[in-house]
């Protein structure tokens, strides 16, 4: 029988999760807006079963709330079954972690120390695995990394300009959304041989966002380093920023580690600069001067970096849009590619409005796609699989 898993993926606002039975997607859905205006979708694929509603602050207040509300309902959708293992979204693996692993209170342990470079996120993907195993005390828990998929780029993409003893403790670039490049490349290889073998640039482009260089399925370059702060402006992220910007912080304006987390994390990026939102459908639809001039700086900095990535793969065949604004936003796509024919790029206006598979013109020498990524997807993948090679203490 194929086994039944869950999959979390706690992000820093949200909680999407999966429930599959074997390969097979049976309960879908995600808690949004954790700790502002906290809202459950669900589809319960077998049952029929739809729930669209606001959580309560009680429920909605915390990722831990939120998860203690959601897993009974999921075990109702169980109807008895045992879930054989739940595989989660971890953030940032350190050094040590270039595939899943079976999570032991020694990995619990190594992963914690990671809690500062990833704090928006590692907090929360800790506490899910630590709601799922009280809720499913008999399933096996894996850990799926973001930082998996880069550990294995060049050693110039993987350093700073630093003294080489923080290279050797781990002061590295480890780069971000991984699962969500892992998925792209899979998608490739499988419909788009050529193009997987190819010069691929990836531009994840969500609530975090970066950009990757891709050749076979290998991580070459990317925009995040050290944190998930790092390259593109995000929604409420400052991306790339000098570093003599925090020592002024700092020396000048006296200002904590506390509050300078707190800028850059969670005031910076599109809200801090639009002063609207940290929403791109917002700030679409916004008239505001600021909300266009964020959005400015938004593609000013993707096309930068886009630039910078072909650069690394001293070309590019394909370019792939993901991702909440990649996948959604024609306007988005249409700014970031319009004059990039020196570069071989042309999408089509009515292609691009479409925005599903294809959006390059049959003469554009790059094929330009739109792909809707698949976190969960490649942790269920990745949880069946090391299920399957009994990788785990009896
Ligand atoms: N139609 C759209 N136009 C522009 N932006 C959109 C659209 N739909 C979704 N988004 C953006 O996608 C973002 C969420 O992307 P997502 O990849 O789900 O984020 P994350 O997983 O990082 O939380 C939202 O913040 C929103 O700005
Ligand atoms: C790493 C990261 O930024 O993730 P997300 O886009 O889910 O916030
Ligand atoms: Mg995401």
């Amino acid at each position: 029988m194929a086994p039944v898993i869950l999959v979390l993926n706690s992000g820093s606002s949200s909680i999407k999760f999966s429930l599959y039975d074997g390969p097979a997607e049976q309960v879908t859905g995600q808690i949004s807006g954790l700790g502002a205006k906290p809202h459950l979708n669900l589809e319960a694929l077998l049952s029929g079963r739809k729930i669209d509603r606001a959580l309560d602050s009680t429920d909605g207040n915390s990722h831990g709330a939120a998860l203690g509300a959601l897993l009974p309902i999921l075990n109702e959708e169980l109807g008895g079954r045992s879930v054989a293992a739940v595989g989660h979204r971890v953030v940032h693996g350190g050094t040590k972690h270039d595939l899943p692993v079976h999570i032991t209170g020694a990995v619990m342990q190594e992963l914690r120390v990671l809690e500062p470079l990833a704090p928006l996120h590692q907090p929360h993907n800790l506490a899910g695995i630590e709601a799922a195993r009280a809720a499913f005390p008999g399933a096996e828990q894996v850990a799926c990394f973001d930082t998996a998929f880069h550990r294995k780029h060049p050693w110039v993409n993987d350093t700073f300009a630093l003294p080489r003893s923080f290279y050797d403790e781990g002061v590295r670039r480890y780069g971000f959304h991984g699962l969500s490049y892992e998925y792209i490349c899979e998608h490739l290889k499988k419909h788009t041989p050529d193009a997987y073998e190819g010069k691929v640039i990836v531009a994840h482009l969500g609530n975090g966002a970066s950009m990757c260089a891709i050749r076979a399925g290998q991580s070459i370059g990317s925009t995040m380093g050290f944190t998930a702060l790092d390259g593109l402006p995000m929604g409420t992220r400052c991306g790339q920023l000098d570093p003599g910007a925090i020592l002024y912080l700092m020396t000048t304006k006296g200002m904590s580690a506390d509050e300078i987390s707190d800028l850059l994390y969670k005031k910076s990026g599109l809200k801090g600069l639009s002063g609207l939102s940290q929403d791109m459908r917002t700030l679409s639809q916004s008239d505001d001067p600021r909300a266009a001039e964020a959005i400015e700086y938004y593609v000013f900095r993707v096309r930068r970096e886009l630039g910078a990535m072909a650069a690394v793969l001293s070309g590019v065949d394909t370019l792939v849009f993901t991702g909440g604004i990649g996948e959604n936003s024609a306007l988005i796509r249409d700014r970031v590619c319009a004059d990039q024919e020196w570069l071989g790029i042309q999408i089509d206006p009515a292609l691009n409005n479409a925005g599903d598979g294809t959006i390059s013109t049959q003469c554009s020498q790059v094929a330009v796609l739109v792909v809707p990524t698949n976190e969960e997807e490649m942790i269920r993948r990745h949880t069946e699989a090391l299920l399957a090679s009994h990788q785990f203490p009896a």
